[in-house]
C-alpha cells in the first residue's frame, strides 16, 4: 500500500508522529486533537510500512468498546485479521495474562473476579468476625485502603507498622481479607493488576517470553494510569520495546481512584530518547464549543499548558437552561433530542452527562415517558443488577465451590431455611479452620454441629448445587444457565414477587440467557472453558456490553464514563454547586481541579452542540436541595453561552406531561436553533467471500451442528466466519478449519 494514503487524512504533526521510526514517544494533546486516531494510525503503519506483525503489538485503551473499536478501525485500514495483536483495557489484559498463567500466579484455574460489591460484602462479615465496629472502620474505608495500598503495588506485610491502632487495624483487615480471598480463589479488580505485576517480578522466563514478543506496546489515556499500571508497563518494556503513550493532563479524572497524572513526566525520564508531540489542531467541537472549554481549563493552575484551534465555524453558542427542578430539567432536555429527531436527526447522536449515577432515574423516566430509547452506560450495569448477580453466582459456585462471595450470596436465595444462626456456625467454623464455607459446611454435617431441620437445609442447598453441576455438564452455556435460572428457583421466587420490577428482573434472567447464548470465547483462552470464560466476561466487560447495537438510543453516562467519546449533541445536567463540583470535592479542596477537568471533559465531547442544565430545586438521594448554579458555569465567558429564558409559568400541565413533569416549563424551542445537521447512519455491508459463504447462508459443521452465517471477514487464509448456531450460539471460526457445508 502507498504509505501516503495511511497518512491522508493526518496534520502535519499527527503524520510526524505515525511515521516516526521506532522509538519512544509521548504524544501530548488536548481533547479531539486526534491521539487516538494517531495511535491506531500509528498500529496500522507499524504493520505496513514497518513490516511488523501484529503478534507484536500490544495496545491498552480505557475501556472494552474502545478497545474494539480500535481493533475494527486497524482492520479497516489494514485489511487484515488483528487477532494476534493484544489489545485491552490494562484489566482485561492482565486478567488474560492471569488465566494462561495461572499456576505461576499462584491461583486455581478456575478463580473467579470479585466485583466492588461483593468486596463490601466480604469486609463486613469480616470486620464482624474480627470485632471491629462498622463505624469505627466503615467497610467502605477499609475497601479505599485495601485498592489504594494494591494499586501502589503493597501487600500487607510492605506496609510499616505504625503505633496508630486504626491503621494497624486497617492493615489487620487487609491481611484477613487477602487471606480469604485466596482461599476462595478469588480476586478483586486491584489484584488483577498486581498479581500480574508480581508475575513479570517472580517468574522471570515468563517476562522475558513477553518481553521478546511486545515489541510495540501503544497506550491510550496514559494520564490516568495508577502506580501499578506504570509499573508494569515499564517492567514488559524492559529496554528493548517501542513504547508510544498519549494522553493529556487537562483530562485527567482519576485522581481519586490512585491515577497519577505524574507519570506523563515520569515516562520522559524512565524511557530511553522518548520524545514530546504536542498535537495543537482540534477537529472535534465547533468554535464555540472549544473556546468555552480552553477558557475554562484555564482556571486551573499546574498544567503542562497547551493551545488548542479549530478551524471549524463558530457554530451555535453553548445552551444554559436553568430548570425550576430535575423533572423540569429532564423533561427540557428530553423535549430538545425530541426535536433533534423529529428533524431527521438520530438519537445515538444524543449524550446525557451527569456527575452522579443517581441523576439517571428521573432522566430514564422523562425519556420512557416521551417514548424515546435509551441506553445507558456504566451505572445501572446489567451485569451488577441483583438477579443477574443471584443468577451467575449459582454458576459461580458450581465452577469453584470454594467462592465464598457466591456462597454467601445465594445459600438463602431463594428462602430454603437457612438462617443467620447457622450461617453463623458455617461462618465460625470456616473461620477457625481455615476453611472456605463450602468446605466447613461439610465438615458441619459430618460432625452433626447443626439441629436435624438446619442440617437438612444446608444438605438439600449442597445437593442442589452438585444436582445443577452434573446435570449441565455437557450443555451448552446458555442451556447451563436457563437451567439454573429455573431449577434454582430464583425465577419462581421473582414470579412470585409481581409488579413490574419483578418483571424487569424476569425480563433481566431471560435476557442473561441470550448473553450467554451470544457469548464467544477468545479461540486462544478455550482452555478455560465457556463457563469461567463467561463469568469472568460478566465481571470485567459489565455494563459495557449490555447496549443493543442496533437500536437508535439515546446515550446515558457519567461524565467519568464518557472519556474519549464523542456525539455531536451534548447535554451536561445537574451542573450546580455541590453536585459538580460534587460536595466532597468542595470539602477537599484539592479536588475541586480534578472536578474542572472532569467539567473539560464533559465540554469537549460535544461536536456541534452542547447544552447545559442545571435546577433550582433538587430531590436526589431522598432530600430536597435548593442549588446555586455550578462555579463552572460562571467560569465560561458568557459570549459563549446563549441563556435559554423559561418560559412563563403555566398552570395547566400539558396533558402529554400529565404524571411527574408537569412544572413550568411549557413549549419546545424556535426550530431556527435547531439547525443542526444530522449524521448519516453507518452503511451496513454485505459482502461475498472467497471462501464461498455469504452472509445469511444456512450452514453446518460437524460439532455446533446447523446454524445461519451472520458475519464474514478476512481473506484467504485469515478468512473468519462468525456463526449463530442453533444449539451452540455464536462461534467466530476459521473458514479454513471450520469445513462449513452450505445448505
Ligand atoms: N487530521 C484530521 N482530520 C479530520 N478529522 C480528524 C483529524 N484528526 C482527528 N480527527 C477527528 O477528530 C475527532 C477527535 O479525534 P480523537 O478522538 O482521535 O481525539 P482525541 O485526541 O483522542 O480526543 P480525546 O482527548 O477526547 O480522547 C475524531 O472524530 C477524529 O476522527
Ligand atoms: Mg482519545
Amino acid at each position: 500500500m502507498d504509505p501516503s494514503s495511511l497518512l491522508n487524512g493526518l496534520n502535519d504533526k499527527q503524520a510526524q508522529a505515525v511515521s516516526a521510526p521506532l522509538s519512544n514517544m509521548l504524544v501530548l494533546a488536548g481533547a479531539g486533537s486526534g491521539k487516538t486516531r494517531v495511535l491506531t494510525h500509528r498500529i496500522a503503519w507499524l504493520m505496513q510500512q514497518l513490516g511488523q506483525s501484529p503478534y507484536s503489538i500490544l495496545a491498552v485503551t480505557f475501556t472494552n468498546k474502545a478497545a474494539a473499536e480500535m481493533r475494527e478501525r486497524v482492520e479497516h485500514v489494514v485489511g487484515t485479521n488483528m487477532s494476534r495483536m493484544w489489545i485491552g483495557t490494562f484489566h482485561g489484559l492482565a486478567h488474560r495474562l492471569l488465566r494462561t498463567h495461572y499456576q505461576d500466579a499462584n491461583l486455581p484455574q478456575s478463580f473467579q473476579i470479585l466485583d466492588s460489591d461483593d468486596q463490601l460484602r466480604l469486609l463486613k462479615r469480616i470486620l464482624k468476625s474480627l470485632n471491629l465496629d462498622e463505624k469505627q472502620y466503615p467497610p467502605r474505608q477499609a475497601q479505599g485502603y485495601i485498592n489504594g495500598k494494591k494499586d501502589q503495588g503493597l501487600r500487607p506485610k510492605d506496609i510499616e507498622n505504625t503505633i496508630f491502632p486504626i491503621e494497624q487495624n486497617l492493615k489487620k483487615i487487609y491481611e484477613v481479607y487477602q487471606e480469604s480471598c485466596d482461599r476462595a480463589g478469588l480476586v478483586d479488580f486491584a489484584e488483577i493488576l498486581l498479581r500480574a505485576h508480581e508475575l513479570w517480578l517472580n517468574k522471570p522466563h515468563i517476562l522475558a517470553h513477553y518481553q521478546d514478543r511486545f515489541k510495540h506496546i501503544l497506550v491510550d489515556e496514559f494520564q490516568d494510569t495508577n502506580a501499578i499500571q506504570y509499573a508494569w508497563i515499564r517492567v514488559l518494556a524492559g529496554n528493548s520495546a517501542n513504547v508510544m503513550i498519549v494522553g493529556d493532563d487537562d483530562q485527567s479524572i482519576y485522581g481519586w481512584r490512585g491515577a497519577q497524572v505524574e507519570n506523563l513526566h515520569r515516562f520522559l525520564n524512565d524511557f530511553n530518547g522518548a520524545e514530546t508531540i504536542r498535537l495543537e489542531q482540534n477537529y472535534r467541537s465547533s468554535g464555540n464549543i472549544l473556546k468555552a472549554s480552553n477558557e475554562l481549563i484555564a482556571n486551573n493552575s499546574e498544567r503542562l499548558g497547551k493551545s488548542l484551534w479549530t478551524d471549524d465555524v463558530e457554530g451555535e453558542k453553548i445552551a444554559l437552561y436553568c430548570a425550576f427542578n430535575e423533572m423540569d430539567e429532564a423533561r427540557y432536555i428530553v423535549s430538545r433530542i425530541a426535536d433533534w429527531q423529529d428533524n431527521g436527526g438520530s438519537l445515538a447522536d444524543c449524550a446525557i452527562l451527569y456527575r452522579s449515577n443517581a441523576q439517571s432515574r428521573v432522566l430514564e423516566e422523562a425519556l420512557l415517558h416521551k417514548g424515546l430509547a435509551y441506553r445507558i452506560y456504566g451505572g445501572l450495569r446489567f451485569f451488577e443488577r441483583q438477579e443477574i448477580k443471584d443468577a451467575m453466582s449459582y454458576l459461580r459456585l458450581m465452577a469453584n465451590k470454594d467462592d465464598d462471595a457466591a456462597f454467601e450470596r445465594i445459600v438463602n436465595t431463594p428462602a430454603r431455611g437457612i438462617g443467620d444462626r447457622t450461617l453463623d456456625i458455617l461462618r465460625s467454623t470456616a473461620r477457625q479452620e481455615q476453611l472456605t464455607l463450602w468446605q466447613a459446611s461439610i465438615k458441619v454435617l459430618n460432625e452433626k454441629m447443626l439441629a436435624a431441620r438446619a442440617s437438612n437445609a444446608v444438605r438439600g442447598f449442597m445437593d442442589l448445587i452438585v444436582e445443577l453441576q452434573q446435570q449441565t455438564t455437557d450443555m451448552p452455556l446458555y442451556r447451563m444457565t436457563d437451567t439454573v435460572i429455573q431449577d434454582s428457583g430464583l425465577k419462581t421466587m421473582y414470579q412470585a414477587e409481581k409488579g413490574e420490577k419483578a418483571q424487569a428482573r424476569i425480563d433481566n434472567l431471560e435476557e442473561l440467557v441470550t448473553a450467554a447464548k451470544t457469548f464467544e470465547l477468545p479461540e486462544d483462552l478455550e482452555d478455560m472453558g465457556e463457563l469461567n470464560g463467561f463469568l469472568s466476561h460478566a465481571a470485567l466487560e459489565a455494563g459495557e456490553g449490555q447496549a443493543d447495537a442496533f437500536t437508535d438510543a439515546v446515550q446515558l453516562m457519567t461524565l467519568h464514563s464518557a472519556k474519549g467519546l464523542e456525539f455531536p449533541q451534548v447535554f451536561m445536567a445537574g451542573v450546580e454547586e455541590g453536585l459538580f463540583p460534587s460536595k466532597m470535592a468542595l470539602e477537599e479542596g484539592d479536588r475541586l481541579d480534578e472536578e474542572r477537568r472532569l467539567c473539560y471533559v464533559g465540554m469537549t465531547r460535544a461536536m456541534q452542540k452542547l447544552t447545559i442544565t442545571h435546577a433550582e430545586s433538587r430531590r436526589i438521594y431522598g432530600r430536597e436541595d435548593y442549588s446555586r448554579p455550578s462555579r463552572f458555569i460562571k467560569e465560561i465567558p458568557e459570549q459563549y453561552v446563549d441563556e435559554i429564558r423559561m418560559k412563563t409559568k403555566v398552570t395547566q400541565p400539558k396533558p402529554s406531561f400529565s404524571s411527574g413533569f408537569s412544572s413550568g416549563y411549557s413549549s419546545g424551542f424556535s426550530s431556527s436553533q435547531r439547525n443542526q445537521k444530522s449524521q448519516a447512519p453507518k452503511p451496513s455491508f454485505t459482502q461475498n467471500h472467497d471462501s464461498g459463504l455469504t452472509e445469511g447462508q444456512r450452514v453446518r459443521h460437524k460439532k455446533f451442528g446447523e446454524g445461519k452465517v451472520l458475519e464474514l471477514e478476512g481473506m484467504g487464509e485469515q478468512a473468519c466466519v462468525r456463526v449463530n448456531f442453533d444449539d451452540y450460539g455464536v462461534k467466530k471460526l476459521k473458514v479454513m478449519i471450520a469445513k462449513l457445508e452450505g445448505l
